[in-house]
């Protein structure tokens, strides 16, 4: 009914409908990107958590217990450590966990290790011991070496009774399965790694020209200075100053990248991961235009079939409201929206108007209820000379029109002429017992001219179907 009233208004609420559709999809293809996005970080980081606990955590929480429940107690107190029992209980603590074991003594200046080495710890050769013992403000070391490849070394101090240093107790672990993760996780999401120790070194990462062994070369001063090295540094502290967990985008030469900080407390070392996001973020706008673009598609199709339902649904309504009730024959409004529809679409249309001859002496004569039933036998007349795509409109009385789109005057006379037969060959019951004739006379006009409005036409057909009626009725006439 109201779609009858405003058809438009049902192609506003569509458009309205299809816009709401393309923001809401828009929105929700957005934050699952974002999601995604977010979640790919998350699962890309969490693994160097594991890693890190794995690699670098586990040796330092093995040296400290060792060293905390007093298994080197009594070599510690001695003057010179009895190496036949020392060694090979460093060498059981070596299968045990894996790891390589040693004990730097004070008192004897030696060092055993569970690989069987024992050696002297002479000052200017043995740089690490004399650098750490120095290194009082700390009591576990965490520092990289190398030995064979490069090693984590985690040096826990030892004290007498009376709080004398007394020598280290040491875990050292080769770091290559670690350097090698670093590799993977570089080469799967461009992460870049930066390990730094309490005095802003870097003691070791991922970027080769910061590789530890290069920075080993420089014997005791292991780290390079986070500062002067990385140009990120600066804006990064600047940027993430107030952070608690700080994690800010910095702008490099080959786009933003995401650097984010972990303090590793036990190890005294921070950890920054770098993450180029660049190609992620091309990555992203790459996925985004193709769902947008996909979704538009949809939303068209969905547009397209969703007009032609609601135009092919407006026309039904229209019709039924628009429909005669006596004869079921559309009248004279619906009749007017059908002949501006074909009109638009530019098509030729005939007209014919046809009216019943001596249609009151029916009235007259049978009653009006007659009247009414001879009305819709001939209107049902009309179906049989009809196309699909014709109208037949009830002008109103006993007057009719055919609005014919596609039709020339030749076409629409013949038209006419079946319609004429048609009536004039009913036989209507007007009573139980009587069955009566009739005839109609016919006006033709066909537009020659596509701006010819509907009442210019049916003013023309009514004026040459007048001329039928004055030339003895029952006839089909053309306007000239
Ligand atoms: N039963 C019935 N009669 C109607 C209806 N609408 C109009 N009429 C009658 O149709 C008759 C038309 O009569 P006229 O205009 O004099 O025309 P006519 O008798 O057909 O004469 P011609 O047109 O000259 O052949 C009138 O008596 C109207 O009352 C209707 O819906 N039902």
């Amino acid at each position: 009914m109201a779609a009858n009233q405003n058809p438009k208004s049902l192609f506003v609420a569509l458009g309205v409908s299809v816009f709401l559709v393309i923001v809401i999809s828009g929105y929700a293809t957005i934050n699952d990107l974002a999601g995604k996005q977010s979640q790919q970080h998350q699962q890309s980081i969490s693994p160097v958590f594991a890693l890190i606990e794995n690699e670098l955590t586990e040796p330092l929480h093995i040296a400290k217990t060792l060293a905390e429940i007093g298994v080197y107690d009594e070599y510690f107190q001695s003057q010179t450590p009895d190496e036949e029992k020392l060694v090979p209980q460093l060498k059981s603590y070596q299968d045990t966990f894996g790891l390589q074991f040693y004990l730097a003594h004070e008192n004897s200046r030696k060092q055993f290790n569970s690989d069987g080495r024992v050696f002297d710890l002479i000052e200017g050769e043995i740089v690490w011991y004399f650098a750490l013992k120095d290194e009082t403000d700390s009591e576990i070391q965490a520092v990289l070496g190398q030995r064979e490849d490069v090693h984590l070394f985690i040096d826990v101090r030892q004290y007498d009774d009376a709080g004398n240093f007394i020598g280290f107790a040491g875990v050292g672990k080769s770091l290559s399965d670690f350097l090698r993760s670093f590799e993977e996780f570089r080469s799967e999401y461009g992460h870049e790694f930066v390990f730094v120790n309490n005095r802003q070194e870097i003691v070791l990462s991922s970027i080769p020209e910061l590789s530890p062994a290069q920075a080993l070369h420089e014997d005791d001063d292991i780290g390079i200075k986070l500062e002067t090295e990385m140009y990120w540094y600066e804006e990064f502290i600047e940027k993430s100053a107030d952070a608690l967990e700080p994690s800010a985008v910095v702008e490099a030469e080959d786009g933003d990248l995401l650097i984010s900080r972990l303090n590793l407390e036990n190890l005294n070392w921070s950890l920054y991961i770098l993450t180029p996001l660049n190609s992620r973020q091309q990555e992203v706008n790459q996925s985004f235009a193709i769902y947008v673009a996909l979704g538009m598609i949809l939303v068209l199709f969905v547009y397209k079939i969703l007009y032609r339902i609601i135009d092919a649904y407006i026309d039904r309504v229209s019709c039924n409201m628009n429909q005669d009730p006596l004869t079921g024959l559309a009248n004279r409004k619906y009749g007017r929206h059908f002949f501006n529809r074909m009109r638009k679409r530019n098509r030729q249309i005939a007209v014919v108007v046809t009216d019943l001859d001596h249609f009151k002496r029916i009235n007259d004569t049978y009653g009006h209820m007659a009247g009414d039933h001879v009305l819709k036998e001939v209107s049902e007349s009309f179906a049989s000379v009809l196309d699909k795509k014709d109208l037949a409109v009830r002008w109103g009385g006993e007057e009719f029109a055919f609005i014919l789109p596609d039709t020339d005057g030749e076409e629409a006379k013949d038209i006419a002429e079946a319609a004429r037969l048609a009536i004039e060959r009913l036989d209507i019951a007007v009573d139980s017992s009587t069955k009566i004739k009739i005839t109609a006379s016919f006006g033709i006009y066909a537009s020659r001219q596509y701006a010819d409005t509907l009442d210019v036409m049916i003013e023309r057909a009514d004026r040459a179907m007048y001329k039928a009626k004055a030339d003895g009725k029952n006839k089909v006439l053309s306007a000239c």
